[in-house]
């Protein structure tokens, strides 16, 4: 647990309970006046520790929103063509609307081939290429998770950004680029700094929002961080702990000193990670929806 006051704290994970609760009762509406429940498959290939915390708290999550929750493992040596088979399979499922496959995937397996199978109405990681078409001109997309949580957090905290300076820090397809879309679709003056930017820490002293997504501990130091900035924090870092081998986790900016400048900032753990997974159960309500004709 990091220091940061209570005034200064953005809480994903309060946030995140109230977003399923919206969602649940959403559920609940379309059980009842239109006898659809939205469905979820979850695909995991191999084993993974890590990975494997992740999926069992959606599939718990799923389940308490009233949704329908399948799971399906495949082991480590499973063929692309079998896993292909299945995404087809899922793809045509009526009871499914949303189908993730958990990232990373065996080297042995084209990524890109399987995130390309899935059909883009079911894809509610919004990792095809439609959809990353779609929310860059402004269509109905289903948006990656992560962004779209940071962006709520965002709106919920700082109303209009109209001509705020937003840096993301961080160039992934998962969460720099569609992050990046959002931050220009509220009228953000959008810099998108990688690992080549120059002048890292000048260029974050002039925003006003900070999103940082590299995936390197603490790599954002607290001093870089303008008067009154609102800074999201989406690394979840894996520490080797003390001795007595318990891990910790840490994020990609230096929480406590960040938070001496900062007006508001995300901890870690309890702030994008919660929200990544409610916004996962929002994308397979919206996903049903627009597959059953319905409004958004
Ligand atoms: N197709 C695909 N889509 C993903 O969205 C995806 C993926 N593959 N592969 C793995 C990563 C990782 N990821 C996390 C989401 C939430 C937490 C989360 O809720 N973390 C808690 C802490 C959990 C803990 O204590 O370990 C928190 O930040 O408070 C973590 C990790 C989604 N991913």
């Amino acid at each position: 647990m990091t220091t940061i006051p209570p005034e200064k704290l953005i809480d994903g994970k309060a946030f995140a309970e109230g977003l399923r609760k919206q969602i649940a009762a959403e559920v609940q509406v379309l059980r009842d006046q239109h006898g659809i429940q939205p469905g979820l498959a979850v695909v995991m290939v191999g084993e993974d520790p890590a990975s494997d915390v992740y999926v069992r708290s959606k599939c718990k999550q799923t389940g308490e929103c009233g949704m329908l929750s399948v799971e399906r493992r495949l082991p480590a040596d499973t063929s692309e063509n079998e896993l292909l088979l299945l995404v087809e399979a899922l793809n045509k499922d009526p009871a499914i609307h949303g189908i993730l496959v958990q990232l990373p995937l065996p080297r042995h397996i084209n990524a890109d081939r399987v995130l390309n199978t899935i059909v883009p109405e079911k894809d509610v990681d919004g990792f095809h290429p439609v959809n990353v078409g779609l929310l860059s001109t402004g269509g109905q997309a289903l948006v990656p998770c992560t962004p779209l949580g940071c962006s709520l957090l965002l709106k919920d905290r700082l109303g209009d950004m109209s001509g705020m300076n937003a840096v993301v820090i961080g160039r992934s397809n998962i969460v720099g680029k569609p992050m990046a879309q959002l931050l220009l679709k509220e009228n953000c003056t959008v810099t998108l700094a990688h690992s080549r930017t120059r002048d890292l820490p000048a260029v974050v002293k002039a925003a006003d929002i900070v999103v940082a997504a590299v995936g390197i501990p603490e790599m954002v130091k607290g001093e870089w961080i303008k008067d009154g900035a609102t800074v999201i924090d989406v690394g979840i870092n894996r520490l080797p702990g003390s001795a007595e081998g318990k891990s910790r986790l840490v994020g990609d900016v230096e929480t406590a000193e960040a938070a001496k400048h900062a007006a508001g900032i995300t901890p870690v753990p309890g702030g994008v990670g919660p929200m990544t997974i409610a916004c996962l159960l929002r994308n397979t309500l919206t996903a049903c929806k627009r597959l059953h004709g319905l409004e958004d």
